[in-house]
């Protein structure tokens, strides 16, 4: 029987930075992705309230209520053996204050089998950071960009350019200090995610942040070429799957109304069935 792989931990995120080893992340919302995503040895899956946009068809992710995610993440997690699953908090289920986030925290670890948790926010969000770390649950921070204000931030803004890079420095460290094992770091200035992981004994983990990072994460959907419409210029295109999945479905329809499909080889028979309808007839 073939050996088990050897979970991600948090422990391996720490080793990683040490020796200079990057980390792997995509974004998946289902258990097919997940077991794809597992076996090519992506190290962690984040469970994104980019749901929203990719999977229920918002324009942000401010709708995504927990229960939306909770189904998605079980799915993830069922789909993976080695990759840490990341479930991201979402907006309005934690900002009130560190019982609001350890609740949160708690339903997602009960729930659905999760490893670690991710919300956003800084300095704004040390205290319910502490809060769900001292019940031993692992946190992932969010800062730079973060998609759930991005109504106070004025749109999709490239974050910590000029003088707004000491506040992104001390947000960094708020979430270090606070019990963070990683800290994502979205839509900032290659230079500023090069200083902040190298102040940082956490890895970061670049969405946007450039090459410096120790780690890299996308959401899947735009990587794949599957979103339609705009997506980031950081996201860089491995796959076209929404030309591959069109071009199947209009080969199929083609096929169905030519009656190519289905053939013999694509149905059922019953000889005896067949046998006594020739006897009737007969
Ligand atoms: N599909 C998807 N991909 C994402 O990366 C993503 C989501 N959804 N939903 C939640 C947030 C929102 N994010 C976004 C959304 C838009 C831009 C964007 O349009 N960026 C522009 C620059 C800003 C502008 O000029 O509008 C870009 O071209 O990079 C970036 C990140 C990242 N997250
Ligand atoms: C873009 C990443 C960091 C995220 O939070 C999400 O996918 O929801
Ligand atoms: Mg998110």
């Amino acid at each position: 029987m073939a050996e088990a792989p050897k979970r991600v931990r948090t422990r391996h995120f720490a080793r990683a930075k040490e020796q200079g080893i990057k980390i792997t992340g995509l974004t998946s919302y289902d258990v097919l992705t997940a077991q794809i995503f597992d076996e090519a040895g992506i190290d962690f899956l984040l469970v994104g309230d980019s749901a929203g946009n990719t999977v229920l068809g918002y324009d942000t992710t401010l709708p995504v209520t927990i229960d939306d995610l909770i189904p998605l993440t079980r799915g993830v997690v069922n789909g993976v053996s080695r990759a840490l699953v990341v479930a991201d908090m979402p907006f309005g289920s934690y900002e009130t204050g560190p019982e609001e986030a350890l609740h949160t925290a708690f339903r997602f670890m009960k729930e659905t089998g999760a490893h670690a948790v991710k919300l956003e926010g800084g300095v704004r969000s040390a205290k319910q950071i502490r809060r769900i770390v001292s019940a031993g649950i692992p946190v992932m921070a969010h800062i730079g960009f973060t998609p759930q204000s991005e109504h106070g931030l004025g749109g999709h803004v490239i974050q910590g350019r000029g003088e707004a890079a000491e506040q992104l420095l001390a947000d960094a460290h708020a979430v270090e200090e606070a019990g963070a094992f990683a800290v994502v770091l979205e839509m900032i200035p290659a230079e500023v995610a090069k200083r902040i992981t190298a102040e940082l004994s956490i890895p970061t983990i670049s969405v946007g942040g450039g090459p410096h990072c120790d780690g890299q994460l996308v959401v899947w959907t735009d990587w794949a070429g599957l979103t339609g419409g705009r997506i980031p210029k950081f996201v860089k295109q491995y796959a076209n799957l929404r030309q591959v999945l069109r071009d199947a479905a209009l080969a199929y329809k083609a096929d169905v109304e030519s009656g190519a499909y289905p053939d013999e080889a694509h149905s059922y028979s019953d000889e005896s069935a067949e046998q006594a309808l020739r006897d009737r007839t007969d």
